[in-house]
Parts: C-alpha cells; structure tokens; sequence
C-alpha cells in the first residue's frame, strides 16, 4: 500500500468559479484539508459547496485561484487522475454513483477502472461490502436498493477504491435514524481524511473535528464553531 501523504492533502487558495450565464458561485475560497483531518463545510442552499468539491477532483476547472493536491498544483486535466485516483467523491445523490447492473459490479468498476485485475476488483469489492456489513446486496439489482441501501452502496463503491482522502456531499440526506447511525458508524472508524459537506448539524458534530462555511463565496468565520 502506497505510504500515507504527510503534507497538507489539498490546498486551496483565492479559488473563483462562475458557471456560465450564472453570477460568479465561489469568489476567493481559501481551504486546506491536513491528513487525519475531518472538515465539515456548511452554507446555505445554493452557496458552492458541490461546486467545491468537484472543482477540487478537476471535475470544474476555476476561472481563477490554485489547487494543490497531495503536494503538486494540478491545473489541467491531465493533473487531476492522479488526484480522482487518491481522493473519493460521494456524490449528493446515490443514483449518480450507481450505475451497473448489480452491487458487486458497480463495487468493483472503481477498481478496474484503475487497472486493476477483475479478481483483485472483486476481491476488494467483496471486502468493502463485507466490511460494511453489506455483503447480503451482493447480487442485488442496484436500482431496486432502497434509498438507504443505495447511500452504503456507494459509500462501498468509494472505499472499494482504498481513497486517501474522502469528500462526502449530505451523506446523511433522506436517512432514516437506523441507517444515519450506521453511517455514521462506519464514517468514524475510518483513517481517511475528511471533507464533509452536511446540512445535519448532529452529524457534523459527532464526526468532525473542525468547521467551516461557506457564504458569499468565500469561506467565512463560524457564529458557533463545533
Ligand atoms: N451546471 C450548472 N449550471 C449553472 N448553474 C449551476 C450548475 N450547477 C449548480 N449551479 C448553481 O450554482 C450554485 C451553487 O450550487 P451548488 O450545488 O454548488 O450549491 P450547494 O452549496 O452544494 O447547495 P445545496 O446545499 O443546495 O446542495 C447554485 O446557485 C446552483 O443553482
């Protein structure tokens, strides 16, 4: 296993971003995310905090501002595979995560897609799921999981790819008490880094160690910090 990153895993300074037709979404963002770190983000509705997160995987590009990742500024696309490859996105909606016929097939995709063999694909797509608990949806048709069902899914999804760095969009939105807790659960036990961008204040405080928020563009102080 490649050896843990020591420095700052990201780092964002002065990032700007306007979609076009739109009026400038993010105006100057200043964020660093350290190893072992657990960052919550909040804002309002509409306020760029998706919008962060993929320019931050180079699925955005900013019309101004830098992002270094695990150590090197990446600017053009070609930078940012290295980056998608070490750092996990769990999508706001599961249903954009999941896309293949079966569980352990959408589980094993990450890894193929990074070359690795189909036995050691499903090798780690069956640990993750049995790590998780999942291993009973196996064989499951992915769209008929429940809406809870599909949110661990793709948790596993992310996992089965060994991340070095999580960036996790309302992972708790439309969970039950159950399920939230289980999530929770499984979030904490974890070693990775995170970015946990969550409208749910008792989760942000049970799993994060630092805040910040986003407003106006930029990141701004907390009225009341964790
Ligand atoms: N593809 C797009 N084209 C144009 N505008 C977009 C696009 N995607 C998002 N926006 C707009 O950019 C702004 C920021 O959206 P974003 O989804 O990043 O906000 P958010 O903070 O994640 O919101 P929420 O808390 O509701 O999930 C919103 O005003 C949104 O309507």
């Amino acid at each position: 296993m490649r050896p843990r990153f020591q420095g700052p895993l990201f780092t964002l300074r002065g990032i700007q971003f306007d979609y076009p037709g739109c009026g400038p979404v993010l105006r100057g963002v200043d964020l660093a995310l350290a190893p072992g770190q657990r960052l919550a983000l909040t804002g309002s509705n509409g306020a760029g905090k998706s919008t962060l997160l993929w320019l931050m995987l180079g699925l955005l590009t900013p019309s101004r501002g830098e992002i270094v990742a695990f150590g090197k500024p990446r600017r053009v696309e070609a930078d940012f595979t290295e980056v998608r490859r070490r750092a996990g996105l769990l999508f706001q909606d599961p249903d954009d995560q999941l896309f293949c016929p079966t569980v352990l097939e959408d589980c094993a995709f990450g890894p193929l897609s990074l070359g690795w063999s189909r036995a050691e694909a499903i090798a780690a797509a069956d640990h993750t799921l049995e790590q998780l608990g999942l291993g009973h949806l196996r064989g499951r048709v992915t769209h008929q999981l429940s809406g809870g069902e599909k949110r661990l899914v793709s948790l596993a999804t992310v996992l089965c790819m060994r991340p070095e760095v999580l960036l996790l969009d309302e992972p708790t939105n439309a969970l039950d008490e159950h399920t939230r807790a289980r999530l929770l659960a499984i979030l904490d036990a974890l070693p990775q880094a995170m970015l946990i961008v969550s409208h749910d204040r008792a989760f942000r405080e049970r799993l994060a160690s630092d805040e910040h928020q986003l407003r106006d563009g930029r990141i701004a102080p907390l009225a009341h910090p964790l």
